[in-house]
């Protein structure tokens, strides 16, 4: 890991019109971690996600990528710098194939990536079952292989950073498991993460540090075993979309 964060985001700031959804937000990812976004419905985390990758209306604040300034660039420049979303509920090319979903994912790699299309051998390492159902309608896969494919078309990319939006949401307890032991393994082959979860025990669990969000502020960050040990988290999830009155704030170090 270096000094530098591998994503650096300050004053963050969206608004749908007259609802402002996420106020000055600054976080940070760190290559090789794994960060959580938590927080209550409305709390402002896939405002924040979609902010990152130009798909959200940014009203303030600026977004760094590695060095490179990224604020108000195209979705699809942002990807190519290497930002890649897996959106909430999957959203999988139903018709396509496995190969040609993780093939268009793979249509947004950097210029110059010198590694090519991710192969179905590489694919299959990580997700089995997926090169087994290599030719087969992504459709016609079960939800929690879906959930695979989607990160899956993702990674095909060859991201530096990867986005999660709700990774979980809709599965069945058995496949929340394997999920969230997907992404352990994910941050084990230095694969980075910033993931928006509702499964806050189980996410503070995988990551390293995390960010408590509540009516769209930052009241809280820092290393995941604080941040679950902290009655601010609590309150944050109990207070709801209410204006936060929590002011605790643990100070992210090193
Ligand atoms: N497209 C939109 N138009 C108007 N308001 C929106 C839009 N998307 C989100 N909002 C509002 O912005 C606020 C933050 O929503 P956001 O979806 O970012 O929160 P969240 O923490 O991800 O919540 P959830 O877990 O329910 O998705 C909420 O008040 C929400 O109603």
């Amino acid at each position: 890991m270096t000094d530098q964060p591998l994503l650096s985001v300050s004053d963050l700031s969206v608004s749908y019109g007259p609802v402002q959804a996420v106020r000055e937000a600054s976080l940070e990812v760190r290559a090789g971690e794994i960060v959580a976004l938590l927080g209550a419905n409305g709390a402002g985390k896939s405002s924040t996600m979609w902010a990152l990758v130009g798909m959200a209306p940014r009203t303030g604040g600026r977004i760094v990528l590695d060095g490179r300034d990224v604020t108000g660039a195209a979705p699809e420049d942002v990807v190519r710098a290497g930002i890649a979303i897996v959106p909430e509920g999957r959203r999988v090319f139903a018709n396509l194939t496995v190969r040609d979903n993780i093939r268009l994912g793979g249509v947004a790699r950097r210029a110059g990536d010198p590694h090519g299309p991710l192969q179905r051998d590489e694919v299959g390492d990580l997700f089995p079952l997926l090169a087994e159902r290599w030719d087969q309608v992504a459709g016609g896969l079960s939800g929690g292989q879906q959930q695979q494919l989607a990160i899956a078309r993702a990674l095909a990319a060859r991201p530096r950073l990867v986005l999660l939006d709700e990774p979980s949401l809709g599965l069945s307890p058995r496949l929340v498991g394997e999920v969230f032991e997907l992404m352990a393994e994910l941050r084990r082959r230095a694969i980075t993460l910033l993931v928006v979860e509702q499964n806050v025990q189980r996410s503070l669990a995988i990551a390293d540090r995390a960010y408590v969000l509540q009516g769209g502020r930052i009241v809280l960050s820092g290393d995941a075993a604080e941040v679950r040990d902290s009655e601010a988290t609590e309150a944050a999830f109990l207070g709801g979309r209410t204006t936060t009155r929590t002011t605790t704030t643990t100070t992210v170090t090193g």
